[in-house]
């Protein structure tokens, strides 16, 4: 029998007076107007590119946005995809699912369904709207994914400059120094979860102080750290003094493009140099998503401008990463996973070759906002629910999540953290201030 113990909470939905709500009537459509704008600005190299089917392209692209835009500002019924894309069924199949937890039958709809699902829908109509050729390759969120990467130039040399200087005397550091260097870098990967595009509708949002001196002040606003569990895990995968370390296989579930994946390579980059790592492999999504989620291009991008950059510590690390790549320490792969709708949860029956993928992970870094939410399943969870009841069965390998509070779900807190927090700072869930690194190691 199911006791209220077990009961899983409801979905974060925009039926509720709530940041979802406001979320799905403000920011969705906002973002909506800034993509048809951007096709619109495009035109003209649409036309160099492709001619008049391009600006046919263009022309499409736009009445199909014009019309999402309208069918969610009036909260329509969610329309099977119609494109032919790989994912399409997996996708068309997921409105059932939603269909049947729809109270007397009401259809699915943007403000009546889970936000999750909806927020996820919104990335995958403007998909289909581009998905005929000639401009099928067109990512809407380039511009202002290039845009944060080099506004974060100062941020990213420094941190650059950090990591190498710190490389040159690393056979000197003692245990204690290597940690707190850890700490550092996992604490820079944390913070730079702020530097999303989504939470802002597009507006610059770049990291502009330097990183490493902002994280003293930054400490008290963790909520929840296990940095010391992370790295205890990690260090179980060394062998002994006198042996040949073995190392970890970590896997790095990217979040952002721009600033946060700077700090996310340098993080990875410390983790094999320093022997923590034998292995780290990239996960990113197969097309542009949540405005500025990492797609491979952007990965390969980045690292190819870190290479080219006039700073010479900056660009020796573009140059170490090329090479990690190239030898296969490092490798980037996507799953059309990460850009459904699901809760992790389902990932084991709906997604079994990644779960297993995942398996044969030592450590996998969740980054974000949006994986914290696929983690929980985005429900309105009580906030001393431990992490691991909440993840629901999801745990192919000890996991942890770095992420900035974006989206008003957040368990594993102390009895009490949350109502002072709440009655200090209402908004403490969403306003992008507060961080967690939270782990979870399978029984
Ligand atoms: O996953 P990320 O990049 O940290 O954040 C994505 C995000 O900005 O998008 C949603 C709001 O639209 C929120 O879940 C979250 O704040
Ligand atoms: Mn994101």
């Amino acid at each position: 029998m199911e006791t209220d113990q077990d009961k899983t909470p409801q979905s974060l939905s925009a039926k509720f007076e709530s940041f979802a709500y406001l979320t799905v009537r403000d920011r969705l459509p906002t973002i909506l107007t800034k993509v048809i704008d951007t096709i619109h600005r495009n035109k003209n190299s649409f036309f160099e590119e492709h001619g008049e089917e391009g600006v046919s392209a263009e022309k499409r692209a736009i009445s199909f946005l014009s019309k999402l835009r309208n069918e969610l500002q009036t909260d329509k019924p969610v329309l099977p995809l119609t494109d032919e894309a790989e994912d399409a069924a997996a996708w068309n199949e997921y409105i059932h699912r939603q269909q049947d937890l729809m109270e007397n039958k009401q259809p699915v709809s943007w403000f009546k369904s889970p936000w999750l699902y909806v927020e996820c829908y919104m990335y995958r109509r403007i998909q289909e709207a581009l998905w005929l050729p000639p401009i099928c390759d067109f990512d809407v969120f380039k511009e202002a994914k290039t845009q944060s990467f080099f506004e974060s130039q100062q941020a990213t040399i420094s941190l650059c400059t950090y990591l190498r200087d710190l490389l040159t005397g690393v056979d000197k550091l003692t245990e204690n120094q290597l940690f707190d260097a850890f700490l550092k870098f996992l604490q820079v990967s944390l913070w730079g979860n702020k530097c999303d595009l989504s939470i802002s509708a597009g507006q610059d949002n770049s990291q502009k102080s330097s990183p490493i001196d902002s994280l003293a002040d930054l400490q008290r606003f963790i909520l929840v750290d296990d940095s010391d569990k992370v790295w205890s895990a990690l260090m179980a995968l060394q062998g002994s003094v006198g042996t040949e370390k073995s190392g970890a296989r970590v896997d790095i579930v990217l979040d952002n493009s721009g600033f946060e994946l700077v700090t996310d390579l340098v993080l990875a980059d410390f983790l094999i140099s320093v022997g923590q790592a034998k292995e780290v492999r990239f996960h990113g999504k197969c097309f542009p998503w949540f405005v500025s989620d990492v797609t491979k291009k952007d990965f390969h991008w980045t690292i190819s401008q870190t290479m080219a950059s006039n700073h010479r510590q900056m660009s020796a690390c573009g140059v170490q990463w090329k090479r990690f790549l190239k030898e296969g320490v490092w490798s980037y792969h996507d799953h059309q996973f990460w850009t459904l709708p699901n809760e992790f949860c389902d990932m084991r029956a709906d997604a079994a070759d990644l779960y297993s993928t995942l398996q044969a992970s030592d450590l996998i870094l969740f980054k974000g906002d949006l994986n914290y939410r696929k983690l929980t399943g985005d429900r309105d969870w009580e906030h001393t629910v431990p992490f691991g009841r909440a993840l629901r069965g999801f745990h192919p390998a000890p996991l942890c999540s770095l992420r900035t509070l974006k989206a008003n779900v957040q368990v594993g807190l102390q009895s009490d953290q949350g109502e002072k927090l709440t009655s200090q700072e209402p908004d403490w869930m969403t306003v992008g201030k507060y961080g967690i690194v939270q782990f979870f190691c399978p029984p």
